[in-house]
């Protein structure tokens, strides 16, 4: 068993059906659903500003996904962290595209405010929240996570946040500890919006967990052992998405275990 111990995470999600709030975008809205149904979480897309705070404090976790932002939603967004932080609730944001345009810098740089429990993008993401560096092109990174290492960790120690960076190989990081996910399958980034449901998944391990540095390993790991899975199976994008859903369903405590490829280091 390794110290960090995804499976543990995995067996709590599943034993409670984490209700998990999520205020995303037009695109991954039913993805994003079907990947935490299969997990094993109860799903909730709840975005009018009127509901949005009463929602968040109900909910196990939320998450905020700025992907196709708009002013009314931006608002809606700002009073669920609220409510979330005035709960307890952890909550992770999203930040999609954060470098493309002024809105989107403005909007990530209010919700960082908030104080996020995770951050979760891509690593064109990280860098441009951090350090207004790596742009990216639109969604899409053109950087990998080994180059965000230092920002993500400064990005961490400045926000209170844990930091992850997902592409070919992911990493979490505290500030203090940083660990790497290998895994996962080239076609992943080939079917949207499954960065956007990840960013979901970390909300259902977050919900209920002492460490949300572990709690967030765990669900990338979770993550990429099920990518893997699907990968042997898929024959291209198409069958992948259905696979995908298939083996993060069928995925258990004992096959997290024996196939989670971890590293766990020293932040930088
Ligand atoms: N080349 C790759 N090989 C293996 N796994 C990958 C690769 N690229 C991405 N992934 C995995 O795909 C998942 C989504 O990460 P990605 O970095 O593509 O998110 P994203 O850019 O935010 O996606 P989107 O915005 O389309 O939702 C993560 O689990 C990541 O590990
Ligand atoms: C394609 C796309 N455009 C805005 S959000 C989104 C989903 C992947 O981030
Ligand atoms: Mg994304």
């Amino acid at each position: 068993m390794h110290s960090l111990d995804p499976a543990a995470h995995l067996t709590r999600v599943r034993a409670t059906t984490p209700l998990v709030h999520n205020i995303t975008n037009h695109v991954a809205m039913n993805p994003m659903a079907n990947v935490l149904l299969a997990l094993g979480a109860s799903p909730a897309m709840v975005h009018a500003r009127e509901e949005a705070a009463e929602f968040a404090a109900l909910a196990g976790a939320l998450t905020l996904n700025i992907g196709t932002l708009s002013p009314h939603w931006l608002d809606a967004m700002d009073d669920a962290a609220r409510a979330a932080t005035a709960a307890g609730t952890p909550w992770v944001l999203d930040p999609v595209a954060v470098g493309a345009t002024r809105f989107r810098r403005e909007a990530g740089d209010r919700l960082l405010a908030l104080a996020p429990s995770v951050i979760r993008g891509n690593a064109s993401e990280i860098l441009a929240l951090a350090e207004r560096t790596g742009g990216g092109r639109g969604v899409d990174s053109t950087a990998a996570p080994e180059g965000a290492e230092a920002a993500a960790a400064s990005l961490a120690r400045r926000s209170g946040a844990v930091v992850a960076v997902t592409g070919e190989r992911d990493l979490v990081t505290d500030g203090t500890r940083l660990a790497r996910v290998a895994g996962g399958h080239p076609l992943m980034p080939r079917v949207t919006a499954l960065g956007c449901s990840l960013s979901g998944v970390v909300g259902a391990f977050l919900a209920g967990a002492e460490d949300p540095f572990a709690a967030t390993v765990a669900a990338l790991a979770s993550y990429a052992v099920a990518g893997e899975q699907a990968g042997e199976a898929a024959r291209g994008p198409g069958s992948f998405a259905v696979a995908f859903l298939d083996a993060l369903h069928a995925l258990d405590a004992t096959t997290l275990t024996e196939h989670a490829r971890l590293e766990l280091t020293d932040a930088p």
